[in-house]
């Protein structure tokens, strides 16, 4: 066998020739200086070394690719006879083989000493490379020159994964199947996601029980609805707010407790229905319990494919009603990234229900008018002017009546959405798809108890069960098609089969506040312990999972594991956890300093949900960063308490005069620790916070007491107040004062303003995502625009302190004797 296709080998004997500036650039891996010489002209195919031969050679798939789509020609061989499949198959570059096979290039030719590709894939051990080749179609009986076929080289090299795979090919006699299974078909693949949001009793379950009725349960629902109905008590007056002269039954509703006249959601309900005129869809009906909010981040991510319902009761005061909706979709857009085009996130809607308790009346269309639905959606777009792909109009129903105008309105709304996203999943279907639906339903009932699989057991079991050639990018994409459409849920390591036992039976149970209120009130759990308290499945196995889902993090203590859930502590704070004569801080010059993290004003009660996930990074980072003898780290409901040496700190979550949640840390030092307690120790649990700021994009950031970091960039600027911006900015202003100004301000030439204008979505959003300029320059430029509303929102909200301390952290990392291992 030539020692030119062993993979060790990459650079040719003839490296005495002249090269020429492609291969160069190739021989440089420089992806750049490859595409201008393309672009320029340059011939693609001099020299007895070819660049696409080099290329291959150097294990660069994106310049071999690159290459091929130019037009490299793939049919010659070089100085070593060898073609570019030959050595894409030796070298193992699954991806080049994909687009050489796509591109017609023959698999059935041998090299000079009669290799197939086959074999040379065969021998190497790659296995990846032998599933696409099969896919392509090659000839699985072929025998190299001394009339071996491929199985036996693999045997003979110790492949025995590969053995098997040509041997259970040949056996089952399925590969033409198997290939034809993963080419697309012209078929779309879209389920559409319908996302119900709101507060406890606002009406999400009646409306997806409505929403799957048939006309004969239609009438049976309006009965039992309204026995139901008779039953409500009046709840006792809410002090959050400042209500309207209205007095109504459902005062407390700003607040996250279920009325007890009612059974409410467990976790998120979740169904698949196929309904007249719109076909499949799957509605998420997400609690209105707060005890659940910590997980719906991970069912809330953006895809065109969803429609979020946000429902309100129209027999709550106007108030009531603004600040539930406002709540709901500031919840969805932090969980959402402000910077992807507004056609990635789906469309949102208002539902307000209950109007058959208002005085409302209908139309001779059965419609009911009720005006004081629209103006809480006008009121709404005033106060959210940023809110992308809200829909324009408010659906008024009883959610009990699923024979009425509104749900014909609901389902005609849905049926338009789908036809117009269903363009995009046109030619996503495959044979795959289609037999692992039917797969899935089957290994269900296998694995009722525990319906999760790891990702590379999911994936062994599905070449074993369902196609033998499909290859690791055929399976990542199935399972994103899977994960769309409701099927699975992946979350790092794990494959979920069966959401709604996710969803309603695990999480359901889980994190019900009746199994909060009998778990263990300092929430650490060992593997023996939480069997007892939960019996349904093996333990260790759903620990796994909630690490997982970042509920519980684990530590090992003097070999023994066990489990903390922040979600479960419920211990009290303690007194002296921050004692003011503790005699190592009260030297005048001990060092205190501290941060405050905001929400936007007027966001209420958002930050609650993900103080655990907080209180989970810093024991992460307790872990990772500091030995542990060292430090400390003591976690009660509302707050936690780390140290380190003798630098200390608290982390706390905490309601401010005006009822304004915030998470303040504050740290401090004995004398002379300032670099290391404000560099350092402050930096390292303010990065632990901001961490979960960037993984749920909340929109906290400001910070009081610090100095102001103008000179970030304004990539820096969260993403929620970069949305803000877009609200303001983006509509033209009459004297021009809007983005286009402020691009020519920031001083971006006109060629660059045209190519924003350009782009269809948030011309703001472009703006802020391609300019250079500084958070500073940006307030600057909007106050002289006079756009003192955009450079507020800008000034309170902007990061402040990363600025010095990234740089400066390095310098002092050295000088800080006392802090370790960082
Ligand atoms: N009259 C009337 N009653 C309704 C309407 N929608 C819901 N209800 C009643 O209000 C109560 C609560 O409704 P659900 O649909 O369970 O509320 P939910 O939004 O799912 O609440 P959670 O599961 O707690 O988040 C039930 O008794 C319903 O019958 C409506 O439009 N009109």
């Amino acid at each position: 066998m030539s020692a030119s296709l062993s993979p060790g080998y990459s650079d040719s004997p003839s490296e005495s020739f002249k090269y020429t500036a492609l291969q160069f650039a190739v021989r440089r891996k420089s992806i750049e200086q490859v595409r201008y010489l393309i672009e320029s002209g340059t011939e693609l195919d001099t020299g007895p070394d070819p660049a696409l031969h080099l290329a291959i050679r150097k294990k660069n798939t994106d310049i071999a690719i690159l290459l091929l789509e130019a037009g490299a020609n793939f049919e010659i061989t070089d100085s070593h006879g060898d073609l570019p499949i030959h050595i894409a198959c030796a070298f193992g570059l699954p991806e080049v083989v994909k687009v050489l096979c796509a591109l017609g290039c023959s698999v059935e030719v041998p090299t000079v000493k009669g290799m197939y590709p086959l074999h040379l894939a065969a021998k190497y051990g790659h296995i990846a490379v032998v599933r696409c080749l099969c896919a392509a179609g090659c000839n699985t009986e072929v025998r190299k020159a001394d009339n071996i076929r491929s199985d036996i080289t693999a045997l003979k090299y110790g492949h025995y994964d590969i053995a098997e795979l040509l041997d259970r090919l040949r056996a089952t006699g399925q590969r033409h199947a198997y290939a034809r299974q993963l080419v697309p078909t012209s078929r779309p693949a879209l389920r559409l996601s319908l996302r119900l949001l709101g507060h406890c009793g606002v009406g999400k379950s009646s409306l997806a029980k409505s929403l799957g009725a048939g006309l004969f349960s239609s009438l049976f629902r309006r009965s039992s609805s309204l026995q139901s109905n008779k039953s409500r008590p009046s709840s006792p007056i809410n002090s959050y707010i400042e209500m309207d002269s209205k007095k109504d039954s459902r005062q407390n509703s700003l607040t996250f407790e279920s009325p007890a006249h009612y059974h409410s959601t467990n976790g998120i309900h979740f169904q698949n229905l196929d309904i007249s005129n719109v076909g499949d869809i799957s509605v998420w009906e997400f609690s209105g319990q707060e005890s659940y909010f910590p997980v719906y981040h991970h069912f809330l991510r953006p895809t065109p494919y969803s429609v979020t319902a946000i429902l309100f009761n129209l027999d709550d005061s106007p108030s009531v009603q603004i600040q539930q909706v406002c709540f709901w979709i500031n919840f969805v857009l932090a969980r959402q990234d402000a910077e992807l085009p507004t056609c990635q996130y789906g469309q949102i809607m208002l539902i307000a229900t209950h109007v058959d308790l208002t005085r409302a009346v209908k139309n001779q269309h059965g419609e009911w008018v009720c005006p004081d639905a629209q103006e809480t959606l006008e009121t709404i777009r005033k106060l959210l002017p940023h809110v992308p792909n809200l829909m324009d109009t408010v659906v008024i129903m009883d959610s009990n009546v699923p024979a009425s105008f509104a749900f014909k309105q609901l389902k005609s709304i849905l049926a338009n959405v789908k036809q117009n996203i269903i363009q995009q999943t046109i030619g996503t279907w495959t044979g795959l798809l289609e037999n692992t639906l039917s797969w899935l339903s089957r290994i269900r009932s296998i694995l009722k108890q525990f319906p999760v699989l790891d990702r590379e057991v999911f994936s062994d079991c599905l070449r074993c069960q369902v196609n033998l050639l499909a290859s690791d990018d055929h399976i990542d994409e199935l399972l994103q098609q899977l994960q769309v459409m409701g099927e699975v849920f992946c979350v790092k390591y794990l494959v979920v089969l069966s959401v709604p036992w996710l969803t309603g039976t695990l999480l359901g149970e889980l994190l019900s506040p009746n199994f909060i209120s009998h778990a263990r009130p300092i929430g650490v759990y060992s593997v023996d312990d939480f069997q007892l308290s939960y019996t349904q499945c093996d333990s260790r196995k759903v620990l796994g999972l909630l690490e997982a889902l970042n509920l519980c993090v684990s530590c090992e203590i003097d070999g023994e594991v066990e489990y903390e859930f922040p979600i479960y502590n419920q211990i009290e704070t303690i007194e002296g956890l921050w004692d003011c004569d503790d005699p190592r801080y009260i030297s005048k010059n001990s060092v205190y300093g501290g941060l405050r993290f905001y929400t936007s004003s007027g966001i209420l009660c958002m930050l609650k949900p993900i103080f655990s996930h907080v209180q989970i990074n810093l024991r992460k980072t307790l872990f990772s960063l500091y030995k542990y003898n060292d430090s400390d780290l003591y976690q009660w409901n509302t707050g936690s308490k780390m140290c380190n040496l003798d630098l200390e700190s608290m982390i706390f979550l905490e309601e401010d005069q005006n009822e304004l949640q915030f998470i303040e840390i504050k740290v401090r030092g004995p004398p002379d620790s300032s670099h290391c307690c404000f560099l350092h120790f402050l930096e390292i649990i303010r990065k632990t916070v901001e961490d979960v700021r960037e993984k749920y994009r909340y929109d906290i950031g400001l910070a009081r007491h610090i100095q102001w970091g103008c000179i970030l960039g304004i990539q820096e600027l969260p993403g929620p107040i970069k949305l803000r911006l877009c609200g303001l900015l983006d509509p033209p202003e009459s004297h021009g004062r809007d983005w286009c100004l402020l691009a020519l301000r920031l001083g971006l030439c006109q060629k660059k303003i045209a190519a924003l204008d350009s782009q269809h979505s948030s011309h703001t959003m472009r703006l802020l995502t391609t300019s250079q300029c500084t958070i500073g320059a940006l307030i600057t430029s909007l106050h002289e625009l006079e756009r003192q509303d955009a450079a507020d929102i800008v000034l309170k909200s902007a990061p402040i302190f990363k600025v010095l301390v990234e740089h400066a952290i390095k310098k002092n990392k050295e000088e800080c004797g006392q802090v370790n291992n960082v």
